[in-house]
């Protein structure tokens, strides 16, 4: 389904707000038929970038492309649906009655609010008033609401947020479906263990950068090699010789090197080179959470990017 027809191009895309870049210098390419997921700590920058996908405020500079024309273009628009800040439903009238208005407004046929509240799995109580639901069942409408144009696009700005355990899951379930049925999905969030479980490609940003892209399993590919070797000065100053390696800590005899998994032939031959004897190497997986919390938390002893 992925293919490499871009539905979303962003080039440069900045974004200030006075002296503070909450986007700066964003590059990223979603492709059509992707489930993207798009991380980052509260106020990373992910609300004002899908802001300015869908031209509700502008850039600073840079550029964006969505469904190929510039982001708030009426056809595009008309392709895209989208949950950013929720939608105001009224609480005394029913789901269906709330999703009828809202096609009404958006110029859609009110024949797809029955597909909507079916793809959200509220079609049963589509005839209770909002003002009863679960919080999980108010983010669902909220979904329904943005399917109402039948979107090539959807856009969900932390749609799990305050949810308990079963809502996430239900609208896990329910994102997995949206991408089953070929729509693209732009999906951000804080939690790392929940774009895991959905997304097949992800960007962090943090601080209004990107500060890595690619699929869950590249991310993952942030091992930590375990390596026993001696003389450990001469190792451990020959791997910090090497351009790729991030990080070297001795721990219990063992050099822990934070390396890219497809380094590991390169690092083993650098030491054998430098006359290190190594005697034990092991990989050891990280868990997405770790390698997320490591991209996104800083000593603020450095100037933010402002
Ligand atoms: N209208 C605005 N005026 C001034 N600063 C803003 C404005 N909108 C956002 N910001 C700032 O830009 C930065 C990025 O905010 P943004 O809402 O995009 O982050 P986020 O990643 O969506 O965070 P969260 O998960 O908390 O929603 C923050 O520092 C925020 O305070």
């Amino acid at each position: 389904m992925t293919g490499s027809d871009p539905v979303v191009e962003l080039r440069d895309l900045t974004k200030k707000y006075g002296q503070l870049a909450a986007v700066d210098g964003v590059n990223l390419t979603v492709h059509r038929g992707e489930v993207f997921g798009f991380l980052g700590p509260n106020g990373a920058g992910k609300t004002t970038t899908l802001r300015m996908l869908l031209g509700l405020i502008r850039p600073t500079s840079g550029d964006a492309a969505v469904l190929g024309v510039r982001p708030g273009d009426p056809d595009a628009l008309r392709r895209i649906g989208s949950l950013i800040e929720g939608p105001g439903f009224y609480p005394y009238l029913t789901g269906r009655t709330n999703l009828r208005t809202m096609a009404r407004y958006a110029g859609v046929p009110a024949s797809n609010v029955g597909p909507a509240l079916e793809a959200v799995g509220l079609a049963d109580r589509a005839g209770d008033k909002f003002g009863t639901y679960s919080l999980g069942m108010k983010q669902r409408l909220g979904v329904a609401a943005a399917l109402l144009k039948d979107p090539e696009l959807v856009i969900l700005d932390e749609p799990t947020n305050g949810l308990d355990p079963q809502g996430m899951r239900d609208m896990r379930e329910l994102i997995v479906d949206l991408g089953r049925q070929g729509r693209t999905v732009i999906l951000s969030s804080h939690l790392m263990g929940e774009v895991q479980q959905i997304c097949e490609r992800v960007a962090v940003i943090d601080r209004g950068r990107i500060v890595r892209e690619g699929t869950v399993e590249q991310l993952r590919g942030d091992t930590e090699l375990e390596l026993v070797a001696t003389p450990s000065d001469v190792a451990v100053a020959t791997l910090r010789a090497l351009s790729f390696v991030d990080d070297v800590r001795t721990e219990a005899g063992c050099l822990l090197v934070k390396v890219g998994t497809r380094h590991t032939a390169e690092i083993t031959r650098a030491l054998v080179h430098a006359g290190v004897a190594v005697t034990g190497v092991r990989r050891t997986e990280r868990e997405l959470e770790d390698v997320f919390f490591d991209l996104t938390t800083h000593e603020d002893k450095e100037l933010s990017h402002v």
